[in-house]
């Protein structure tokens, strides 16, 4: 079900909690000069300054703030060839290795830092068979890989910020080109890295690969809505006119295959990105320390390993800091957004194995 404000939805059932901040910051976007609508997902959060979890509608306007730093952060799944049943995930931890140094080429093949990660996860259970991909394989293991443009995205946000502030940049302007030029790359940028990772990850498995769906969820593209043309920016929002998409819960939690539906331009033809977080990072450590020693997080209660030598980070990515996946799924469904295809269970998370910073 949608809540309404003026040019503003928020996607949300009776069992839906977002924080009260994130809904003054979506607030305030829909305020912004040429903003005809905005749309909050389930999984809206508090974010610097903006929401994250939401779609943003502008004409002649568009605003690189919106889209923040990590331009191009998205999700890209991958079939693998690996049998779930005759892969023990401590085997795969230790043929994996590390793959935290940057690789010689023109994108690094690393993950990068904060919730980005790359974990295997299991066909757990199947509502929709005939939506599933043709390329499935039950019984085997997919790949998910999470993560963005690097510093690159970061640089061009800075770079916008010094020159412009928070100021949108008036469409046709030189000034908007050359935005759009470096967002495009570094969109592209994000992908060709998602598709790296998988690539050095499956080679150290020595197993085949195919990609199933790779989806940014911060970007911004031109689009139309109730017949304007103008400027979609999405900010933690998937998209949902692509055919299929993955929302993951937690690395504690499950996954799931989406189908969106046909009619979702209401909600900005966008889904949630992930199950949401119900905790800032900041408190994360305070709130679970007393009760769970950091060594606790390396094994879930769905029995998946986790690999990450920053025990700073595995307080901060703990599965009890995000929102249950099932209720953000059940609010997408309710609201008529999306279909689950597929749930996936996660097997082996992988964040880092470098140095511990305690
Ligand atoms: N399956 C996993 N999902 C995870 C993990 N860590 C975070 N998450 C989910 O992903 C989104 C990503 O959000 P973003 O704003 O950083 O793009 C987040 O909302 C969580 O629901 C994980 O280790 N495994
Ligand atoms: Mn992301």
């Amino acid at each position: 079900m949608g809540n309404h404000y003026e040019n503003t939805i928020i996607i949300q059932n009776q069992n839906t909690w977002i924080e009260g901040a994130a809904v003054v910051q979506l607030r305030h976007t829909a305020t912004l000069n040429g903003m005809r609508r905005v749309a909050g997902m389930p999984d809206l959060q508090p974010g610097r300054g903006y929401p994250v979890g939401a779609a943003f509608f502008s004409t002649g306007v568009f605003y690189p703030a919106l889209i923040g730093g990590d331009i191009g952060c998205g999700m890209g799944l991958w079939q693998t060839g690996l049998c779930a049943r005759r892969t023990p995930p401590a085997k795969l931890v230790k043929q994996l290795g590390s793959i935290d140094a940057p690789e010689a080429g023109d994108v690094p093949a690393t993950i990068g830092g904060g919730n980005h990660f790359a974990e295997l996860q299991c066909p757990d259970q199947i509502y929709r068979a005939e939506l599933l991909p043709p390329d499935w394989h039950g019984k085997h293991l997919l790949l998910l890989v999470h993560s963005g443009s690097r510093g690159l995205g970061g640089q061009i946000l800075r770079e916008h910020v010094e020159r412009f502030g928070h100021q949108g940049l008036a469409e046709n302007s030189p000034e908007a080109a050359d935005y759009l030029a470096k967002h495009d790359h570094a969109l592209d940028f994000a992908r060709r890295n998602r598709a790296a990772i998988a690539a050095r990850m499956l080679a150290r498995w020595r197993s085949e690969g195919t990609c199933l769906l790779d989806l940014p969820h911060n970007f911004l593209q031109r689009a139309e809505y109730a017949g304007e043309t103008g400027w979609l920016h999405r900010k933690g929002a998937s998209p949902a006119n692509r055919g299929l998409t993955v929302l993951p819960g937690s690395r504690g939690d499950y996954s799931y295959l989406l189908m969106p539906a046909e009619n979702t331009g209401f909600a900005l033809d966008s889904l949630a990105h992930g199950a949401g977080r119900k905790w800032q990072r900041g408190e994360c450590k305070g709130r679970l320390s007393r009760k769970y020693p950091a060594d606790s997080f390396r094994k879930t209660a769905l029995g998946s390993v986790v690999v990450c030598a920053d025990k700073a980070l595995l307080y901060e990515e703990a599965p009890q800091a995000y929102k249950s996946v099932a209720d953000t799924v059940a609010a997408l469904e309710q609201a008529g957004l999306a279909t689950a295809v597929a749930r996936l269970k996660p097997v082996l998370t992988y964040k880092t194995a470098g140095a511990c910073h305690d």
